[in-house]
C-alpha cells in the first residue's frame, strides 16, 4: 500500500497533493491518503473524491496549525500503523520540514524532489534531479519498507487523478503534546504578501528582457488581465526588482500551472527546471534561438515591449 499525506491551507487541499496521488495511483499497488489537522472534515471528503481505497483523517487539537514535530509524532503514528511500502508527499515547503524528520524518526532515508516514480515486482525507482537539474540520477529502493518520497511540483499532472469515491475513516493518535516544542505564531507580516506560486493556474514570468523595474508595471497589467500571478527569473529577484518568493527555477519555486507565459526569458536550465511542468508555456523573446522555445508550446519571436501592450488591449477588449 502506498500512503500519501495530503496537504491542506485554509481549507483547501493543496493542488500538488493531487499530483501525489496521481503519481501514486500510477503505480498500481492499493493507494491510502492521510490528512492531518484539527476540524478538518471537509479536507478528508475533498480527498475522497480520488479512487483510492481509503482517506485516512488524523485529528487533533495539536495539530490546528502546522507544526513538524506535531505532524512527525502523528504521522508516525500512522506510517506504523498502515504500514505502507511507500510514504509519498509532494515537495512543497511544509513537506520539506517534516519529511526528513519522520522518514528518519522511522529508520528511513528519504528521497527528495523526485521528478518520477516508478515500481516493479522488487522496488521502487525514484529519478531526481541533481547537479543543478542538469542530470537526473535514477535512485533504487533498497532495504525494509516503507521508503519514504517526496515529489517535485510539475512532475506530475494534477488532473491526471483518476476520481472515484473512497471511504473517509478517523485514524486515532495517542500524539505526546509534550514532545512537541515548537509552538506557532501568527504568520509574519510579510508573508501575507507571500505568494505561493505553485498552486497558481496562470503564471506571468519575466526575466531580464524587461530591462529595468520602470516595467514592471506593464507585466503586472497583463497578470492582472490574464488572473495570472506574477514570477520573475533570478535576475530579476537578485536586481531586487520583485521579491525572492516570485523567483522561479532550481533555487526558487518549482511551479506548474496551466498557463506560464515567459517574457524576455531566456530559458536557462536553472529557470526551466522550475517550469517545465506547466501545461501549456508561452514564451515571447526577440531571439528566435532563445532555448526557450524549445520547451514553449506557443513562441512568438519578438519584442515584448510591442506584443505585452498589444496583448493587453486585446485582454481588456
Ligand atoms: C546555482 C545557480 C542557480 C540558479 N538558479 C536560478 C533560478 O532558480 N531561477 C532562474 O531563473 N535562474 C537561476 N539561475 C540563473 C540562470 O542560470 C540564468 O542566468 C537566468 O535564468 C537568466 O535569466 P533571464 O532568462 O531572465 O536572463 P537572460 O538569460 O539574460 O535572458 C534575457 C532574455 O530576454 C530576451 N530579450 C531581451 N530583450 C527583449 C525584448 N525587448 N523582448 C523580448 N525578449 C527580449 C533575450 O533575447 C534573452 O533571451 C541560477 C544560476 C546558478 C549558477
Amino acid at each position: 500500500m502506498i500512503l500519501v499525506i495530503a496537504e491542506h491551507n485554509a481549507g483547501q487541499v493543496h493542488r500538488s497533493t493531487w499530483e501525489a496521488i496521481a503519481a501514486a495511483q500510477a503505480l498500481g499497488q492499493p493507494v491510502s491518503v492521510v490528512v492531518a489537522g484539527h476540524d478538518i472534515a471537509a479536507i478528508g471528503a475533498a480527498l475522497a473524491e480520488a479512487q483510492v481505497t481509503q482517506v485516512l483523517v488524523v485529528e487533533h487539537a495539536a495539530l490546528a496549525d502546522y507544526t513538524a514535530d506535531a505532524y512527525v509524532a502523528a504521522l508516525a503514528e500512522v506510517v506504523g500503523a498502515t504500514a505502507p511500502s511507500l510514504v509519498l508527499a509532494a515537495h512543497t515547503y511544509q513537506a520539506r520540514d517534516f519529511m526528513p524528520t519522520l522518514a528518519t524518526r522511522c529508520g528511513r532515508g528519504l528521497v527528495s524532489d523526485c521528478v518520477a516514480v516508478g515500481a516493479d515486482a522488487e522496488s521502487f525507482r525514484f529519478t531526481r534531479p541533481v547537479f543543478q537539474a542538469r542530470l537526473l540520477a535514477d535512485v533504487l529502493a533498497v532495504g525494509a519498507a516503507p521508503h519514504f518520497a517526496t515529489l517535485q511540483a510539475g512532475a506530475v499532472r494534477a488532473d491526471a487523478v483518476q476520481k472515484g469515491s473512497a471511504p473517509v475513516s478517523a485514524q486515532a493518535v495517542s500524539l505526546d503534546t509534550a514532545a512537541v516544542r515548537q509552538r506557532p505564531e501568527p504568520p509574519f507580516k510579510e508573508s501575507k504578501q507571500a505568494v505561493d506560486l505553485t498552486a497558481a493556474e496562470r503564471i506571468v514570468s519575466v526575466g531580464r528582457g524587461i530591462k529595468g523595474p520602470e516595467h514592471l508595471d506593464m507585466v503586472r497589467q497583463l497578470a492582472e488581465a490574464l488572473g495570472a500571478e506574477l514570477a520573475a527569473s533570478r535576475p530579476i529577484c537578485d536586481n531586487g526588482w520583485l521579491p525572492m518568493d516570485r523567483q522561479i527555477g532550481s533555487s526558487g519555486q518549482t511551479v506548474a500551472p496551466r498557463l506560464y507565459l515567459a517574457l524576455g526569458i531566456s530559458g536557462a536550465i536553472q529557470h526551466v527546471v522550475g517550469m517545465k511542468g506547466a501545461r501549456t508555456i508561452v514564451a515571447i523573446n526577440k531571439d528566435p534561438e532563445a532555448p526557450i522555445f524549445e520547451i514553449a508550446d506557443y513562441g512568438i519571436a519578438g519584442d515584448l515591449f510591442e506584443i505585452v501592450p498589444a496583448l493587453i488591449a486585446e485582454l481588456k477588449r
